[in-house]
């Protein structure tokens, strides 16, 4: 599977319904909604009204990647308004189990984040509850940032653990995703391609999701 989830977080939020809706035309499959609190990331974003927003214009799922602490007090307002995929960081809950049952309870996808100095062993003990997991390849807060190499090595470990298991766990990749970087991360074994920048950048969000596409592609024969 590969879908291309672009970061609204590099789009002209001016007109964020325009955005989405071309991104939507251009070939992505879900949408990706960065939310930042200031505290676990240096950065604020936006919180459930525009993830509320953004459900009255795409039928796309919206993919809502926490980057907060204490998540399961929000979570259930991001399920209400419409998120479909939640992913919480490892390193911001104390009781990672708990965060993921509640994601499901309420009838939503679950993944766990990990930032890049954050070891795999982190999701040993949840990785047969989750749907995917989610790898930074750069360290949360910004869009724009250079992808750190390592992060394939992680995805590949991620990927084994999946593969001994026999589970269908996806596995996301987030941040330094471009035309440059996505042959060598699809060739890795990632199912879903954040892309903020890369994308919303571009001159064509068409001709831009359609090369990603087709590098993905390629790497996979
Ligand atoms: O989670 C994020 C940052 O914390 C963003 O999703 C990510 O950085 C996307 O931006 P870009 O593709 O420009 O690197
Ligand atoms: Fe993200």
């Amino acid at each position: 599977m590969s879908i291309i989830a672009p970061s609204i977080l590099s789009a002209d939020f001016s007109k964020l319904g325009d955005e989405i809706k071309a991104v939507e035309a251009a070939g992505a499959g879900w949408i990706h909604i960065d939310v930042m609190d200031g505290h676990f990331v240096p950065n604020l974003t936006y919180g459930p009204i525009i993830v509320e927003a953004s459900k009255k214009v795409t039928d796309l799922p919206l993919d809502v990647h926490l980057m907060i602490e204490k998540p399961d007090l929000l979570i259930p307002d991001f399920v209400k308004a419409g998120a479909d995929w939640i992913s919480v960081h490892a390193e911001a809950c104390t009781h990672l189990n708990r965060s993921i049952q509640l994601i499901k309870s309420l009838g939503a996808k679950a993944g766990v984040a990990l930032n890049p100095a954050t070891p795999v062993s982190a999701i040993e003990w949840v990785l047969d509850e989750l749907d995917f997991v989610l790898v930074m390849s750069v360290n949360p807060g910004f869009g724009g940032q250079s992808f750190i190499e390592n992060s394939l090595d992680k995805v590949r470990k991620i990927k084994k653990m999946i593969k001994d298991r026999g589970l269908s766990t996806l596995i996301q990749i987030d941040g330094g995703v471009n035309k440059k970087t996505v042959r060598a991360i699809a060739e890795a074994g990632v199912d879903s391609f954040v892309a903020g920048s890369a994308i919303f950048g571009s001159e064509s969000y068409e001709e831009t999701i359609s090369f990603l596409k087709k590098e993905i592609e390629e790497a996979s024969n």
